[in-house]
């Protein structure tokens, strides 16, 4: 479980904070006044990150700067001013990286550090540098902003990591290389791991003009000159991997059914073709349609009918966890049971019908319960089509069988 600790001693911040905070994190979060109350957290819990303000009444020189790094926590720093001597020392102590409070924005700016840096935790990233010195300095920058690292002597070795390791979501690649150049090496995993996907950040020694935008072009996201500033590498890779987190986070909901947050129609029909591509499999599909739902739309309300909807798909997801579920159609869903037979689908789906059947609706005070009709099909060495063909057939039959039943056809 992630957990933030946030150290500030201004009310007027510390309110701008906390508004900041319960909008950009979905982690829990404890507020401090004072170095004491900072200690008194740090001793009761484990803290993934703390953002401190440098000067507190009870510690005018960082000293909770000095605090929270001890205790391994990795610091984000929130000051007035900082001048190059303050900023070496904080550099040189450990922090991830300062905020400069000199605008309403800076406080926007702090937090979403943070969000990034909460989800950079456990990501991995791959730097590939044949400079022993630049790859360790590069992997210990990347390492205080949280990412799991890992290093490669050169491009062919970084593609052999990437080919195996499909979870890399950062690569910092140098331009000069032996074996494979950092030009050869964006090009030859941009045939396998797309922009949105992998991000990636092309590095080169100062004075060589034109390589940034052939690095862009050959597909990486950005380019870094070395040497490069702390801050400037920081601000880089954080920037590109909030873009990456925001390109996934719309390509989730556009896959995302507004009313019951399971997966809609588009990503149900994406995900069951790529999954009859893997033929060695044995799975199952499964159409579900609840049963009258317009009588309870028209005794109880559109709305409560809503509802409904929502409480059923709560249901399937408790009851179908590691399975993809997806709402297809208006009181229509459908399930993917992936390495499960025809066989072993049956008895799942029944017992669902049954826990579905026995659950009791209450909305707006009235109760009442729901049924639901199953389709079942064999979900291998077919086409999308004839599959779903074959499961609306049972699922017809289903209906014609008096309804709250499971039907299968192989
Ligand atoms: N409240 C609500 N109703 C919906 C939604 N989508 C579809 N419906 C309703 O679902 C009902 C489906 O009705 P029918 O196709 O006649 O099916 P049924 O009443 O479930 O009967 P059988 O399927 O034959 O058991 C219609 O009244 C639709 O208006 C939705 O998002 N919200």
């Amino acid at each position: 479980m992630q957990r933030v600790l946030v150290v500030e001693d201004s009310k007027v911040v510390q309110q701008v904070l906390r508004h900041l905070v319960a909008h950009y994190l979905n982690v829990a979060v404890d507020f401090a006044w004072s170095l004491a109350e900072a200690k008194e957290y740090i001793s009761n819990q484990n803290y993934t990150l703390a953002l401190v303000d440098l000067t507190l009444p009870d510690a005018m020189n960082g000293e909770v700067v000095k605090y929270t790094l001890e205790k391994n926590v990795p610091t984000v720093v929130l000051t007035s001013k900082i001048d190059e001597y303050k900023r070496q020392e904080m550099l040189e102590i450990g922090v991830v990286d300062y905020v400069i409070k000199d605008n309403r924005d800076s406080y926007h700016y702090a937090v979403k550090l943070v969000a990034q840096l909460l989800r950079n935790q456990g990501c991995k990233a791959l730097v590939a540098d044949d400079s022993l010195l630049s790859r360790s300095l590069m992997k210990q920058m990347l390492e205080k902003q949280l990412f799991d690292v890992q290093v490669a002597h050169d491009g062919e070795e970084a593609l052999k990591i990437l080919k195996k390791d499909a979870e890399i979501k950062l690569l910092m690649t140098d331009y000069a290389m032996p074996t494979m150049d950092g030009f050869e090496l964006v090009k030859a995993v941009r045939n396998f791991r797309g922009r949105d996907d992998l991000a990636i950040i092309g590095l080169s020694g100062a004075g060589k003009h034109g390589l940034s935008a052939r690095f862009i072009k050959y597909g990486a996201n950005d380019f870094l000159t070395k040497p490069f500033m702390n801050e400037e590498f920081h601000c880089r890779v954080l920037q590109t991997m909030e873009q990456l987190s925001l390109i996934a986070d719309i390509k989730e909901s556009a896959y995302r059914d507004d009313l019951t947050g399971l997966y809609n129609r588009r990503y149900f029909y994406q995900f069951a073709e790529s999954l009859l591509k893997e033929t060695a499999r044995k799975n199952s599909l499964a159409l579900l349609d609840i049963d009258f739902f317009k009588a309870i739309n028209d005794k109880f309300g559109h709305e409560a009918g809503d509802q409904a909807l929502k409480q059923v798909a709560s249901l399937l997801r408790s009851s179908f966890k590691g399975f993809t579920v997806a709402r297809v159609g208006g009181e229509e869903f459908a399930i993917v049971l992936a390495d499960i037979s025809l066989e072993q689908a049956y008895p799942l789906l029944d017992a669902f019908r049954s826990r579905l059947a026995a659950y009791d609706f209450v909305i707006n005070g009235q109760s009442f319960t729901i049924t639901v009709s199953i389709g079942l099909a064999n979900f291998q060495n077919v086409t999308l089509t004839s599959a779903m063909r074959l499961a609306d057939k049972a699922l017809y039959q289903a209906k014609a069988q008096d309804r709250d039943c499971v039907v299968q056809q192989s």
